[in-house]
């Protein structure tokens, strides 16, 4: 009788057998298909509690009550980075396992916030865009409209668009890319401000009086935050897998040693996190309220250190300073007469300088006079 375990039997044996797939190619994917991804998870303080202080956010109102309650939550809600990574950790044994580059994502929004620990999610994503890769002929690029869900009640919790390269089953023919991205090239070098102002302190005033600084002068409101996390089994692994992420690139070094990064790689949501918890440490954050044009642009991997730098884009004040105290009716008013709206760009990048991650958020900060 045949030992199938005798190793050269079995190497015989793997070499015949079929291997049961997980994930999709691109060839699967056509624009309007909405996929309901089967997993859904709980959000719970522990899975909040993992995912935000391994990334360094400390936020005391997603720590502590008496903090929740001053910043007018009923209890310490999930924190809107942790309800993004989870909503689309859940989508990607059925958009990505395949082991599609995490490109970027924009219009994240969370209509439902608050969200409180045992919410249950429930994820669906639909097709919005299928296109060839002109640079990369044996992947495709294909974007979803993704929305997590309160599963008890449909509200939607969280909402984003993702775009991501998907390995084809065919490669096609294509132009390589190279003649475009060379004539692109010439190089006048950086076009920087001459002068980068750093605002005095974290509250919303300090970030309007570094712009009004900023305004009449070559000059940006642009600095870096101390802190750096250092990627470890922790990040790289576990908090993808505890959002049921799961890509082969965090948690597969043997197929991950033959890929470009030639090992497993940060999920792009611990990378973006860790870089927004450094800001967040410099500011006194109200609420967050949107995400957009983010991208990944390089892999971080385990002893990879991830640092951030911050661009101060724009402040929007809801509310006149005058006499009548009234509210202005930009759609960025603030939600609290506490507020003020900062629309920021945050660079994440590594030990060697280069940019890893880039996004503009909008937050509301908290007002010192209030
Ligand atoms: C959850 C998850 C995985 C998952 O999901 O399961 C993860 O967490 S995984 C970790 C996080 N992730 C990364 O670690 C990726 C880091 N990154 C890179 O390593 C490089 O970026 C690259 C190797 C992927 C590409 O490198 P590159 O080839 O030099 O890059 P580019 O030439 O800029 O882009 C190539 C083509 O993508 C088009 N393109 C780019 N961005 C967008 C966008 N936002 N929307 C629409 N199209 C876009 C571009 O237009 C070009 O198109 P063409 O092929 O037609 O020219």
């Amino acid at each position: 009788m045949t030992d199938w375990t005798d190793p050269d039997t079995f190497a015989q044996a793997l070499e015949q057998a079929e291997t049961r797939e997980k994930g999709n190619c691109f060839e699967d994917f056509e624009e309007g298909d909405v996929i309901e991804h089967g997993p859904g998870l709980t959000l719970t303080r522990w899975g909040n509690e993992s995912w935000m202080s391994q990334t360094l956010n400390h936020d005391p109102a997603y720590w502590r009550s008496d903090a929740a309650e001053d910043r007018g939550f009923d209890e310490p809600p999930i924190h809107p980075d942790y309800l993004t990574a989870a909503t689309l950790g859940i989508t990607v044994e059925d958009l990505s396992e395949k082991g599609g580059y995490f490109l970027g994502r924009t219009d994240v929004r969370f209509p439902g916030t608050p969200v409180y620990a045992g919410t249950e999610l429930h994820v669906e994503s639909e097709v919005v865009n299928t296109a060839t890769s002109s640079s990369r002929p044996e992947y495709g690029i294909v974007s979803w409209r993704t929305r997590g869900r309160d599963a008890e009640t449909g509200e939607v919790l969280c909402s984003y668009e993702r775009t991501n390269m998907i390995p084809r089953r065919e490669p096609v023919a294509t132009d390589g890319g190279g003649a475009a991205a060379a004539e692109e090239d010439g190089d006048d070098g950086p076009d920087l401000p001459e002068e980068f102002v750093t605002p005095e302190g974290g509250y919303f005033e300090d970030f309007a009086a570094a712009l009004d600084e900023a305004e009449e002068r070559d000059a940006a409101v642009a600095y870096r935050h101390e802190r750096g996390r250092t990627q470890d089994d922790v990040t790289v692994a576990s908090l993808p897998l505890a959002t049921l992420n799961t890509a082969k690139q965090h948690h597969n070094v043997d197929v991950m040693s033959d890929s470009p990064s030639g090992d497993i790689v940060t999920y792009g949501d611990v990378t973006r996190s860790t870089a927004l918890g450094h800001a967040r440490s410099d500011e006194r954050t109200w609420r967050e309220v949107g995400f957009d044009d983010e991208g990944f642009h390089t892999f971080v991997a385990a002893g990879d250190t991830v640092y951030a730098f911050t661009r101060v884009l724009e402040t929007e004040d809801s509310v006149e300073e005058t006499s009548t105290g009234s509210r202005t009716s930009s759609e960025n008013d603030a939600s609290s007469d506490e507020a003020g709206t900062v629309t920021f760009e945050h660079i994440a990048f590594n030990q060697n300088d280069e940019p890893v991650y880039s996004g503009t958020r909008t937050a509301e900060i908290r007002k010192r006079s209030n």
